[in-house]
């Protein structure tokens, strides 16, 4: 880790390619990364990732949250491996044989491998929310279970809300990618995030990364905004 500013990832959420490309440009410089996910690529798809991407020099985490079954995963990871993501996501709830499967699809390149971040509880969710869809366990025993079971599945790590990063960080070692979004300057709008901690609490805990959207995105002057949020640090 050489700077405060290679922790970020700037959550790009937009379907419109000039608008992703603006941002990549004015906010190169001020943040680690560029995260393009389900918005900016189900509006653009490949292409549009190439045309943003090309123009600027910071590396992609793609955000493609992954879940279906083995063969489909495997093939989907091959499908986007030509657009050499530094990160790419899948969703561990799709079990320790999808996981494994795509973990060998993301080896069988001459390119640079991806490093596979295995989504556990999106930070939308809360306890009340898991026992919604029938996961009658608190968020915090399901992360940890999940995290368990991406790393012995072969991923690179996992994406997980600031509230579990110690308890992952102890379990699964201090090579293990946490990247972490749910992440609110003190006093910027929540959303509709519900498992929230400040940049610099979050780092504390002992986050690899951090994954921050509008709070930059939506500010009157983005590259400002990560500015500051890289000061707090
Ligand atoms: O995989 C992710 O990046 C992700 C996982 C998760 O549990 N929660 C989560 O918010 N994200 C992504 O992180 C970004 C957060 O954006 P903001 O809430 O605007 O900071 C969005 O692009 C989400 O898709």
């Amino acid at each position: 880790m050489t700077s405060p500013a290679s922790r970020i990832f700037v959550s790009i959420d937009t379907p419109e390619i000039d608008a992703a490309r603006d941002l990549a440009e004015r906010l190169t410089g001020f943040v680690g990364g560029v995260k393009l996910g389900l918005e900016f690529f189900c509006g653009q798809g490949p292409s549009g990732i190439r045309a943003v991407m090309g123009g600027v020099r910071l590396p992609l985490f793609l955000d493609l949250k992954l879940h279906d079954i083995p063969n489909t995963v495997a093939a989907a990871v091959r499908a986007v491996l030509p657009l050499q993501p530094t990160f790419l996501t899948i969703h561990t709830g799709g079990g320790p044989a999808m996981m494994r499967a795509a973990a060998e699809a993301a080896s069988m390149t001459d390119l640079p491998r991806p490093r596979l971040l295995g989504v556990t509880v999106l930070t939308s969710l809360d306890d009340d929310d898991l026992v919604a869809v029938g996961q009658g366990v608190p968020v915090l025993d399901q992360a940890r279970r999940l995290a368990a079971l991406a790393r012995s599945s072969g991923l690179d790590g996992v994406i997980c809300s600031p509230a579990e990063v110690a308890a992952l960080r102890a379990e699964c070692g201090d090579d293990f990618v946490l990247m972490v979004p749910g992440i609110r300057p003190a006093g910027s709008a929540v959303g509709d995030q519900k498992r929230v901690m400040t940049p610099r609490d979050a780092v504390e805990q002992g986050a690899d990364f951090l994954v921050i959207g509008r709070p930059i995105t939506q500010a009157p002057d983005p590259a400002e905004a990560a500015r500051a949020i890289v000061g707090e640090l």
